[in-house]
């Protein structure tokens, strides 16, 4: 304590400090001082023994059920440093995969945080998750905040009986007669695009490859799910494009907000914590409440997700749990099918188009395919067209295994479960992951893993796999809801490139194109960059 003048040192200290001559005053102070630091220190040590003992604790989960597990460390338990990622988690977690199968087992152990989860190994085990038992594992455990941040209230975060009702109401948005409602949207879209690259290689320019397909996806979804014309081609500031670019560029008081989010969900949620910044949030809603207004002054019916949200906004679909939706949840919803659906599916493109520039023969083969689909149907791209082109879908399979956009699956025990013939019972509330990116690319089920062979999914070879080894959409009742409109759109893009150019890798390129670590979806650390040439 300071001032405690019991103890030798103190006593010898100040014997000291009077020697020099200084007041007693001055000797009181300089005691005090100094006492006041030591007890500093001795707090601070004995909260880092209570927090090291409290790790070392959490740590030995899986140790006291006998359960194979990755060692973790303090204070990311077997996760990278989010904010300063040397390697992409589902890097990490596809060597956990590795690991755990080598030693033969079905599930392991890892630790987000403090927090024990389940990496499956096992494809049956992990169609008993995503499918058979599903109603053990209905949730992902993503985060969000419907009152401080109702945008986050989405379709991938919703859980419970909220995302069943959602789920069931927005299901029948992605029927393929909504689709081809939407088609002529996206051909409008593509022509833009397909303007742009001309206008492009007439300069003789490299092409950024993702920068022009992020557009056309901008402009599609931007179109069908909040209804405008967002114009990402003829304006180089189109706001849509900005705030796109933006929601998958995390900052730094972004990553420090999601890494209070990660170990403080319950306190995160209590103060109102949003994920994405409040500007960004606003400027979705402030579209949305927009977009709503002027259908309903002036009556206005359009073919897109919109239209489907607002018939939900006034309760026409439906039996009504959850009534009718609040403008709130229809930004929320339009928001995520703009977040889910955008980047996702250029990514898959630009990935496809770089691998067409490794592969020349394969890029002929699904030229020939598309070309020759075409004349079937008088030269034009429609939806049969284009979802008639089967090589076309076996290069995005094949770019889809070598690069799922979303490369880890989550979900998150809401009963506790006794996982079949083991003695393992997973609790509730504990998440488990599963390795999209390790199944990829495990040799046992795609030999060469790293080789491009669109081959792999002909009809006889995908008979012949387990179904739950290949998860670019997820599976089971929680798989992607907007699967056909991404490979739609995908499908289009692609077709409308490769039918008039070939496409090569410009120099400018710097390869290998590897991983961006920091990235919430699957990305190239390098841009691509294209030279097309006319045919
Ligand atoms: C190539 C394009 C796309 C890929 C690779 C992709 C991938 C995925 C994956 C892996 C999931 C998680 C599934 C699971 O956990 O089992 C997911 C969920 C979801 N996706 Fe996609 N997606 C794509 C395009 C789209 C598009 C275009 C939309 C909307 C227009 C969309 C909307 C959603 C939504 C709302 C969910 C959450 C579904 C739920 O929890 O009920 N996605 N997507």
């Amino acid at each position: 304590m300071p001032g405690d003048f019991s103890s030798v040192e103190t006593r010898s200290k100040i014997v000291t400090l009077w020697e020099r001559g200084l007041s007693y005053s001055e000797v009181a102070r300089e005691v005090g001082h100094s006492m006041e630091i030591f007890t500093i220190i001795s707090i601070f040590l004995t909260i880092c023994a209570g927090v090291i003992t409290y790790f070392k604790y959490k740590f030995k989960y899986f140790v006291r059920r006998e359960i194979p597990f990755i060692q973790p460390k303090i204070p990311f338990g077997t996760m990278p440093n989010p904010l300063n990622p040397e390697r992409a988690n589902f890097e990490i977690l596809c060597e956990q995969y590795v690991a755990f199968k080598k030693a033969g087992h079905k599930l392991g152990g890892i630790f987000l945080g403090t927090r024990p989860g389940y990496l499956l190994v096992d494809p049956d085990m992990i169609r008993n998750v995503l499918s058979r038992d599903f109603v053990h594992f209905q949730d992902r455990g993503t985060y969000y905040d419907e009152k401080h941040d109702p945008l986050s209230a989405h379709l991938f975060s919703l859980e419970g009986q909220k995302w069943r009702n959602l789920r069931v109401k927005l299901t029948p948005t992605f029927t393929s007669g909504k689709m081809k409602m939407m088609f002529q949207t996206l051909l409008d879209c593509g022509d833009q695009m397909m303007e742009k690259i001309a206008e492009l290689t007439d300069q003789n320019e490299a092409i950024d490859s993702k920068d022009i397909l992020a557009r056309f996806t901008t402009d599609v979804i931007g179109s069908c799910a909040f209804g405008l014309e967002c114009n990402s081609f003829k304006r180089e500031d189109s706001e849509f494009r900005a705030h796109g670019k933006q929601l998958f560029k995390p900052n730094l008081s972004r990553k420090l907000r999601i890494l209070m989010i990660a170990f403080m969900p319950g306190l995160s949620k209590k103060i109102g914590v949003p994920i994405f910044e409040r500007s960004l949030t606003d400027f979705y809603l402030d579209v949305v409440k927009g977009v709503v207004k002027y259908r309903e002054d002036n009556s206005i019916m359009r073919n897109d997700f919109m239209q489907i949200l607002l018939e939900l906004r006034n309760g026409k679909n439906g039996d009504d749990e959850i009534g009718g939706l609040t403008i709130e949840e229809m930004a929320a919803q339009a928001f995520v099918f703009f977040l889910a659906g955008f980047e996702t599916s250029s990514t898959l493109m630009n990935f496809c188009l770089y691998e067409l520039t490794q592969n020349e023969d394969v890029q002929e083969k699904t030229r020939k395919d598309i070309l020759d689909t075409l004349k079937k149907h008088g030269g034009k791209i429609t939806y049969d067209s284009v979802m008639e082109m089967k090589y076309l879908g076996q290069v995005i399979d094949e770019t889809l295994r070598k690069y799922p956009p979303a490369p880890t699956l989550l979900r998150k025990c809401i009963k506790d479960y006794k996982v079949p013939n083991s003695n393992i019972m997973i609790e509730k509330g504990t998440r488990i992951m599963i390795p999209v990116y390790g199944l990829h690319y495990d040799s046992e089920f795609y030999p060469e893993p790293n080789k491009f062979d669109p081959d792999r999914f002909s009809d006889e070879n995908k008979a012949n796999r387990h179904p739950f080894v290949y998860l670019p959409f997820g599976e089971g009742p929680r798989i992607c809801i907007g699967l056909r409109f991404g490979l739609m759109q995908s499908r289009v893009g692609l077709a409308l490139i490769l039918k008039d150019f070939k496409v090569k890798l410009n120099p400018k390129t710097v390869l290998p194109l590897g991983q961006n670590p920091s990235a919430f979806l699957l990305q190239p650390k390098n841009d691509v960059f294209l030279d097309m040439d006319k045919l």
